[in-house]
């Protein structure tokens, strides 16, 4: 596929006895989504967790931008922006630190008005001297989402990012997902909720539950 991003080839995954993910083939162009949909349980996280490097497949490749997944690889950490579902902040940075620490890392160009910009579209400029401890957890959804969009990126990896967001944040999220691949992002999420998989999808990927 030209302007392939990313490109997964036979992952395979089993714990213990149970094969939770059987040769998983998948692609992901620039500008173009891929979604990961299936019952609970069915291999979502672990195809993501395997994909970016957060757990290991026991078969299969993944590239990223033609270059085989590492993750001291400074090309694909620069490349690649993820979103878990653990959201892991630090106790003692607030709000605006988390997002300033995630754009300096990253060397975001004019990372002040990027932070600013990200955190009035994600609602929580007035919460942004809160400690993560004291949002609400769909506060805390927004937060985490925002860490990826306040830095560069070609891919984006998330992990069920509709999670804890009220009607309105699942609007936003929509709009904010088409305007990355309007934009030449790659997309590859997983998701339970029909609304994003019919806005956003240019491939949906199927798992099943492992018998
Ligand atoms: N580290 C692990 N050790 C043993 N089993 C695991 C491990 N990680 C995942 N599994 C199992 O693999 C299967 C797939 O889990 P996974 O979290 O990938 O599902 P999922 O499709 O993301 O589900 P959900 O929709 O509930 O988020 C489950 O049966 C889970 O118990």
């Amino acid at each position: 596929m030209s302007g392939t991003v990313l490109s997964v080839r036979g992952l395979t995954r089993t714990f213990g006895e149970h094969r939770v993910l059987a040769d998983l083939d998948l692609e992901v162009a620039a500008g173009s989504a891929a979604v990961l949909v299936g019952p609970n349980g069915a291999g979502k996280s672990t195809a993501l967790r395997c994909i970016t490097g957060a757990d290991q497949a026991d078969a299969g490749t993944v590239e990223v931008l033609g270059e085989r997944l590492d993750e001291r690889s400074a090309t694909i950490r620069a490349a690649m922006a993820v979103v878990m579902d653990d959201l892991d902040f630090f106790p003692d940075l607030t709000v605006v630190e988390h997002l300033d620490l995630f754009a300096r890392a990253h060397r975001t160009p004019d990372p002040d008005a990027v932070v600013d910009d990200v955190l009035d579209e994600v609602g929580l400029t007035a919460q942004s001297g809160q400690l993560p401890t004291s949002l609400s957890s769909g506060q805390r959804r927004r937060l985490a989402l925002a860490g990826a969009f306040v830095r560069p990126r070609r891919l984006l990896v998330l992990d069920e990012p509709e999670q804890r967001l009220d009607s309105e944040g699942l609007d936003w999220l929509v709009a904010r997902l088409q305007a990355e691949k309007r934009a030449g992002l790659a997309v590859l999420l997983a998701s339970h909720s029909p609304v994003l998989v019919e806005a956003v999808a240019d491939d949906v990927v199927r798992l099943a539950r492992p018998s």
